[in-house]
């Protein structure tokens, strides 16, 4: 009976889930495999992601019961573990999805040749991103730097169908990844997310079913939730993009009258592929600025200031709310991500580096591509980024986003009985408006950590010497 290894990684499905699919076709037994893996220059899980993990394993290793294969979770070095696997199952073949980051893809390049030289079959397939990194290029066959042509092309491109999930004989299932250790912090996000493959695929369902025809106009707007809330599921794959892909062209052919708000969905779900795109070709983007000449940035060393930033204490309140959300929910409004990496980044002038590790830790989303590529998006270093003198107004912002405050009333309860029209902020309130709502700057509520003027001009001067430099 031949028997073959599915080493899962960031594609925990069991449909459009290549590496399985071809080793249950081509095998009488399957074993799948997930590994915590111990291996140099691999970037450790944050906390929040650990979290979803856990649930996640649980969850695929229940499903994959179903059809009869068992999940197998470890730690260690991953060469070790599919080699006594491999022994102790007495296979010959390792299935896997690629990925995509620089460190990623050595580590797996030398299992596979050290695997293939001792006599195994190693095969890697393409599962979790639309297109393939290096099958999408410019007209000069060059990686893309800007996204609109990208995705002009991309939207070409044939994306392949997605496959259906392997049959066979249920067997026992036996609960997995023992070792962890639920924090105290866990229950809270539990509230707020449905975990594994079923739930992405309600979870889309959902969303074109109710909110999808609001995206376009709504999804700037955080107290309204017409988001798919998608982006844990993609992170782990629990849903493929391919699945969204061609699910959502299938509701386009169902309701041509949406076809506006499913091209402009489409078209974000894209960015996760840009970021992807740019994972795969530049160096390590958790760390070097895409563009070269913003490593010469001088940035402000600021403890106090960041863990103001980090605890949602910054006397703005959109920012405050958002960063407040993240760490109840694991979770943030991208409307809101935007402003809070921009307050950091620009106001306080505090490297987009500190800012992508606190995300990295509290997202349960967080991505090895689009966190740090959006994160050099805002600080103005990122490829296709906004020209650095555009700086986000937060109090403005606020304003125009969450005009009637329910976003802030909702994470920054002790500012809640403002009027609207001080309620992005507080400080500016003449006395007795305060007193009624029960507030006391800098007491209740904090004063504003930065003046948005002087440090907007702060900002522009210190990257406009960056750019000047570059010009000479
Ligand atoms: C500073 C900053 C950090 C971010 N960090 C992450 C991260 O760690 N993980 C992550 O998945 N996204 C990240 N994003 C992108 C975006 O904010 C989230 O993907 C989005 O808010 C997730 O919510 P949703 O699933 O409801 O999105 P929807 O609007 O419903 O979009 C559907 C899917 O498309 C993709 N997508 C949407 N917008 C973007 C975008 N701007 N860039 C890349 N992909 C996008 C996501 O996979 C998302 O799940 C970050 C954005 C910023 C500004």
């Amino acid at each position: 009976m031949s028997t073959a290894l599915v080493w899962l990684r960031n594609d925990l499905r069991l449909a459009d889930n290549p590496a399985l699919h071809a080793a249950a076709k081509n095998h009488q037994k399957v074993v799948a495999l997930y590994v915590h893996e111990e291996a140099p220059g691999l970037r450790p899980i944050g906390a929040a992601a650990r979290w979803w993990l856990h649930q996640s394993l649980e969850s695929i290793a229940r499903d994959l019961a179903e059809i009869g294969v068992t999940l197998e979770v470890h730690a260690g070095k991953p060469e070790a573990v599919l080699r006594a696997a491999l022994k102790g199952h007495d296979a010959e073949t390792v299935y896997w999805n690629r990925r995509y980051g620089p460190a990623e893809r050595e580590l797996d390049a030398g299992i596979k040749q050290a695997l293939k030289s001792d006599g195994f079959s190693v095969e890697s397939m393409p599962g979790n991103v639309l297109i393939e990194p290096w099958l999408i290029q410019t007209g000069q066959d060059k990686p893309y730097s800007v996204f609109t042509p990208f995705w002009k092309n991309l939207r070409t491109m044939d994306i392949a169908a997605p496959l259906p999930a392997p049959k066979g004989k249920s067997s026992r299932f036996r609960p997995v990844d023992a070792d962890y250790e639920e924090p105290h912090w866990a229950g809270k996000l539990g509230q707020y997310w449905s975990i594994g493959e079923t739930a992405a695929q309600e979870r889309l369902t959902t969303f074109l079913d109710e909110s999808v025809v609001d995206y376009p106009e709504g999804r700037d707007f955080p107290a309204k939730d017409v988001t798919s809330r998608l982006s844990p599921h993609l992170r782990f794959g629990e849903i493929s993009p391919r699945q969204i892909w061609h699910t959502a062209q299938a509701f386009l052919h169902a309701h041509h009258s949406k076809a506006g708000p499913v091209d402009k969905f489409l078209s974000e779900l894209a960015w996760r592929d840009f970021s992807y795109h740019q994972l795969y070709h530049r160096p390590n983007i958790a760390e070097i600025p895409m563009q070269e000449k913003y490593s010469s940035l001088r940035w402000r060393h600021a403890p106090a200031q960041l863990r103001a930033w980090e605890k949602g204490k910054t006397g703005i309140p959109i920012v405050d709310a958002g960063l407040r959300e993240l760490w109840e929910t694991g979770y943030m409004h991208n409307r809101v991500r935007m402003l809070v990496a921009s307050f950091l980044t620009k106001n306080l002038l505090i490297d987009w580096r500190e800012g992508e590790r606190w995300f990295w830790d509290c997202l349960v989303d967080a991505d090895e591509a689009n966190n740090p590529a959006s994160w050099q998006w805002v600080a103005g270093c990122g490829l296709d980024a906004a020209p650095y003198f555009r700086i986000f107004n937060p109090v403005t912002q606020g304003e125009r986003f969450d005009g009637s405050g329910d976003f802030v009333r909702r994470w920054v309860p002790e500012i809640a009985a403002l009027p609207d029209k001080f309620i992005h902020a507080p400080a500016d309130a003449p006395q007795d408006i305060l007193a009624k709502a029960d507030i006391a700057i800098g007491s209740t509520y904090p004063r504003p950590i930065a003046d948005l003027k002087q440090t907007r001009q702060r900002a522009l001067d210190a990257y406009g010497a960056v750019s000047a430099q570059a010009a000479d």
